[in-house]
């Protein structure tokens, strides 16, 4: 067991150096036996158009990745029809409602989602909803045949009304997407009020509260139209939050993943 293994109080940027230390010394005692552990194919280096993706994170050592670019297929038309056509569920927070969602999920598919104590029943995706996601994500070249399906098979909605809604940190780890055990890829689209995207560091537990770690907060403009990835590893060492802001104008954000531990109950377990 190495040293960053054993410190498993650590922050994840004190693991960081750690590991990166350890990588080092390995590389310098025997340069022969030095191997990089097999990269996971970022979404970038599929893409039809990889310069129009702008790295925001790339943290080697906490295998964890982010990306953004602008998507030319999203359209105010697209916003208006999430709008009317999805039965939106309310989000309450301890006071108040934070925002609305919908659990969108592949054909056969019954894995329920939960928001915090709220659970939602899974619903399979329409039609008309499928033809537009595939448009939104046509230059990352996923492929949607059921085998070998690198197309996401759920999503979650987020209808926010104004600027009072919000989403509070934490991180997509729940074990449906085994995102604290293996890579992971979530595909984050944004249609409508541009808001603040605001990820940061996983800092030790502090009683129920997840916060990041001082210092290691960055914050994003996700606007109409833009594309966000989080990869690898993120969900095991990175939080994200959209903050409360000032816009009266509303923002709907779909954020597309991959299920590969079905609940039970589910006919795709
Ligand atoms: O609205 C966003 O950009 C983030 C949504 C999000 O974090 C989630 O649905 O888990
Ligand atoms: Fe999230």
């Amino acid at each position: 067991m190495t040293i960053a293994e054993k410190a498993g109080d650590l922050t994840p940027r004190e693991l960081s150096d750690i590991k990166e230390a350890e990588a080092k010394a390995k590389r310098e005692a025997h340069p022969e036996a030095t191997r990089e552990e097999k990269p996971l194919q970022l979404l970038v280096e599929r893409a039809s158009n990889p310069k129009s993706w702008i790295p925001c994170i790339e943290d080697k050592h906490l295998r964890s990745w982010m990306y953004m670019s602008q998507e030319k297929g999203v359209s105010y038309a697209d916003f208006e029809q999430l709008k009317e056509k999805v039965e939106w569920t309310e989000i309450h927070g301890a006071a108040a409602l934070t925002r609305k969602t919908m659990w969108f999920v592949k054909k056969g598919c019954r894995c329920p989602y939960s928001y915090g104590k709220q659970q939602v029943s899974a619903v399979t995706f329409p039609d008309w909803f499928l033809d537009m996601a595939k448009r939104w994500l046509n230059s990352l070249n996923l492929n949607d045949q059921d085998k070998d399906s690198t197309f996401p098979n759920c999503v979650n909605l987020n209808l926010y009304e104004h600027g009072d809604h919000q989403v509070a940190w934490h991180s997509d780890d729940e074990p449906l997407f085994r995102g604290k055990f293996q890579d992971t890829r979530i595909i984050s689209v944004t249609l409508g009020a541009m808001r603040k995207f605001q990820v940061g560091l996983k800092a030790p537990r502090r009683g129920g509260i997840l916060k990041p770690e001082k210092g290691s907060m960055a914050t994003f403009n996700l606007g109409h139209g833009q594309v966000c990835t989080m990869e690898g590893l993120f969900q095991k060492h990175y939080l994200h939050q959209i903050a409360k802001g000032t816009t009266r104008q509303a923002r709907i954000n779909a954020t597309f993943r991959n299920i590969v531990e079905h609940a039970a109950g589910c006919p795709l377990r």
